[in-house]
């Protein structure tokens, strides 16, 4: 329960306002002195404070210090400074002060039960993000507080200021990049540049220039000397990802210099000596490309020195909750939006959810659910996630129909998250057609992700 502190020298109006904050744990002070111990024992998130305190009951003076005290000791609490009912000028310059709000006399607890909630739920929400800048702080920038995410923090801290070459494995979206520049930032280059590069998305012919540069006329169109990424990130940290789609005449320049620390650009004859780190990623499995003779052996040890396994969202328990809490919070800023929360329908719909994605996709559907959400609580329908009640045996209602309608449901939920949002497969897998998939999840008013109907 949360602590309420009420500062007022009339006991009339002490009664009064405990009885009408039934639901808060009321602390009463009817002094400054007073009010300054209830805060430094209690630490109350919220403070209503009278302005006209003894020995000065009928200006704002020890109210006023009063003020100031508390925000001194704890300038994080919500004081909500009650006034006189003409009495404008100390409540204004009480909010100049620090105060939270004012409240004029005579007390209608509706008007001041209403002021206090909402005082409540914006401590609540700094306290959640203060929460999560502490477990995002980390120097790292990989947020989450699960096991698997403090192990990998744990191995990113060790290996960073090595100059061992990891490879970091996982699926994608899964934050492989984000692991990347943790390493740089945590090392001794943190200064120097940090460049990536994707193998994957940059066409076979251009990859060798963009890694490795090119002399002026080295090949049509090559109008002046260039430097490659490599010689950009010198002294810092080059980042190759997707480098399993090396094409297989380029790794052994690559191993020359990873070996070597040298390179040649393109059309050059010098070599040029480079002081770069490299931090390598893929999602494919190298070892059978090894195998299959599609990457060389010597390069596969030479960039695997430490492999990291970064886990699938999936995998992380309640990060999924603290991702989508941390993304929340910045776009909400971002678009200028009322959504602050989410429901709890909305944090189990998360949880339920197989993110074949990952943080990419969590990243996106919360983008989306920031613009779409009405009110200031996200529901799953506004992240376009499906909900499922979790029913044990004893909750289930004894109607036949009822328990019909909710095996139903659930079985639609799970088909749907095996199927990972496909609605063919969907229907497939539950043995019915599409269109009667799509009545059923109208009849049940189930919640589908849009973009995932195909
Ligand atoms: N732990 C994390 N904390 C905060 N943001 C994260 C985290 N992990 C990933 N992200 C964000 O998720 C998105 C995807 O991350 P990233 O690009 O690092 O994934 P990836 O595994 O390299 O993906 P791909 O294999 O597709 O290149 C980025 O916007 C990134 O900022």
């Amino acid at each position: 329960m949360e602590t309420l502190l009420i500062v007022d020298d009339d006991k009339g109006i002490q009664k009064q306002l405990k009885w009408s904050f039934a639901d808060y744990k009321v602390v009463l002070a009817d002094d400054r002195n007073s009010a300054i111990a209830a805060v430094r024992r209690h630490e109350p998130a919220v403070v209503t404070l009278d302005l006209g305190l003894p020995p000065d009951e009928a200006n704002a003076s020890e109210g006023l210090l009063a003020l100031e005290e508390i925000l001194r000791i704890s300038p994080s609490t919500k004081v909500i400074v009650v006034t006189g009912s003409d009495d404008k000028t100390h409540a204004l310059q009480a909010i100049a002060k620090g105060a939270y709000d004012f409240y004029q006399k005579p007390i209608d607890s509706d008007v001041i039960n209403v002021i206090v909630s909402r005082a409540f739920t914006l401590a609540q929400l700094e306290r959640e993000n203060q929460r999560l800048v502490d477990i995002a702080g980390l120097d790292s920038g990989i947020i989450g507080s699960s096991e698997t995410i403090d192990n990998l923090r744990s191995m990113i801290e060790r290996i960073a200021p090595t100059e061992i070459t990891a490879l970091l494995l996982g699926e994608s979206g899964t934050g492989k990049e984000v692991a990347a520049n943790a390493i740089h930032k945590l090392s001794d280059r943190k200064n120097k540049p940090f460049i990536a590069i994707n193998c994957a998305s940059i066409p076979d012919t251009l990859l060798e220039s963009e890694l490795f540069g090119f002399e002026k006329g080295a090949f049509t169109g090559a109008h002046k000397t260039t430097k490659g990424k490599i010689e950009c990130a010198e002294g810092g940290t080059l980042f190759l990802d997707e480098i399993g789609d090396m094409p297989f005449n380029l790794q052994a320049k690559l191993l020359r210099f990873l070996q070597e620390k040298k390179i040649e650009r393109l059309g050059g004859r010098q070599e040029i000596q480079v002081d770069v780190r490299v931090v390598c990623a893929t999602n494919q499995d190298l070892s059978s490309m090894v195998a299959e003779k599609t990457f060389r052996e010597d390069l596969y040890y030479r960039v695997s020195e430490i492999p990291i396994m970064i886990p699938p969202l999936r995998d992380r328990g309640e990060d999924v909750v603290i991702l989508a809490q941390y993304f929340l919070t910045r776009y909400s800023q971002q678009y200028k939006s009322q959504a602050k929360s989410f429901s709890q329908e909305a944090k189990s719909a998360l949880k339920q959810y197989k993110w074949p994605g990952n943080i990419r996709e969590l990243q996106n559907k919360v983008k989306s659910s920031v613009v779409l959400a009405t009110t200031s609580q996200v529901s799953p329908i506004d992240l376009g996630l499906l909900y499922r009640v979790d029913d044990s045996i004893e909750e289930m209602p004894l109607n036949l129909r009822e328990v019909r309608e909710k095996a139903e449901s659930s079985a639609i939920y799970r088909a749907y998250a095996l199927a990972q949002g496909n609605m063919s497969k969907t229907a497939e897998l539950l043995g019915i057609t599409r269109p009667t998939l799509y009545s059923l999840i109208e009849k049940y008013e189930l919640v589908i992700n849009e973009e995932s109907v195909n």
